[in-house]
């Protein structure tokens, strides 16, 4: 993976962990600053910051998603990706995000408070622009409004980090409820979603097996994938891992809609009639697809 800096070969690019980013953010490599929209005033120039307010209607509106039609869905959209952080605290998110930043340990502030960092990484030899946040807090106060930053997390990212701790069981139960939690705010889409076990250089101290961990991305349908922030095992895959992700769905998506468009106007009636056939003897082969499943949850490199 190359780490390709922006601003002209400057460091990675910080945001303050209180800022959230605009839901139509858009930027094209190499473009900084805001696009004239409404919500504009929200959202500040990189490396400045601003606050939000809970409930901020102009922040809350609906994200754009894969399968979204609106204006937003246009190619200087795609050029930038929202990942988001989740899991408990300790479980080691910022160490991984510093990873990705390639922010060394002696270089951090004393004042903690800088959580997104945008980066371009070149993946296979393409360029994509991952900004990556670890805004996640579970001890804010007062409740609502954590209630409100977290579904405003939940509904931002157009990939998910859910991370634990392999020493730290409720880390991992933790994870799970997020899980559902994404599954419940983002029902129809087709996010990138991206299971990590971290800390596996404290082998004896492993409360969470590996197939375990496996055996939960099957069940909740995402990619899994153990790392050591300490030992940087993995942690270059993983964010490769969320790059090829991400862009498996979008090529499939307009392969999809390119496919369809054809057939759509192609398909016969026999053709209709073999398609809800085959669809349905695809539910009935639950069994053999979870096999399969298992086999790719750990290959971040397929669907
Ligand atoms: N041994 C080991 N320690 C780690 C690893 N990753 C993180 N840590 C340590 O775990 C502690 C918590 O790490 P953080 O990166 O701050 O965890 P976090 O999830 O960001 O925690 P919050 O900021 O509280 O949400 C720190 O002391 C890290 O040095 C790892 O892979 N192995």
């Amino acid at each position: 993976m190359t780490l390709n800096t922006q601003q002209g070969g400057k460091g990675p690019v910080r945001r303050r962990a209180s800022t959230p980013v605009p839901l139509s953010h858009q930027s094209q490599p190499g473009v900084r600053g805001p696009r004239p929209n409404p919500i504009e005033s929200h959202h500040p120039p990189l490396g400045s910051s601003s606050s939000f307010e809970p409930g901020d209607k102009a922040l809350a509106m609906p994200h754009s998603s894969w399968s979204s039609d609106s204006a937003d869905s246009d190619s200087s959209w795609e050029s930038l990706y929202r990942v988001m952080l989740l899991g408990d605290p300790g479980v080691g998110k910022t160490s991984l995000v510093n990873l990705f930043a390639g922010i060394q340990e002696r270089d951090l502030p004393e004042q903690p408070g800088e959580d997104t960092y945008e980066r371009t990484l070149s993946v296979d030899g393409e360029e994509m622009t991952l900004l990556v946040m670890d805004t996640w807090e579970t001890e804010r106060q007062p409740q609502d409004e954590e209630n409100w930053f977290h579904n405003y997390c939940l509904q931002v990212g157009n990939a998910y980090v859910i991370v634990y701790s392999i020493t730290d069981r409720v880390s991992f139960e933790s994870a799970s409820e997020l899980r559902i939690q994404l599954r419940r705010t983002r029902q129809a889409e087709n996010i990138p979603i991206i299971l990590v076990g971290n800390k596996t250089d404290l082998v004896r101290c492993r409360e969470v097996s590996v197939e375990e961990g496996r055996a939960c991305a099957v069940v909740f349908d995402c990619k899994f994938i153990e790392t050591s922030a300490t030992l940087q095992h993995n942690v270059t895959e993983l964010f490769e891992g969320v790059v090829r992700q991400i862009r498996l769905r979008r090529d499939s998506k307009e392969a999809n809609e390119r496919r369809m468009s054809i057939y759509k106007r192609k398909e016969s009636l026999t053709k209709k009639a073999r398609r809800f056939l085959d669809r349905l003897v695809a539910r009935n082969n639950k069994k053999v697809a979870l096999k399969v499943r298992s086999k790719s949850c750990h290959d971040l490199s397929v669907l």
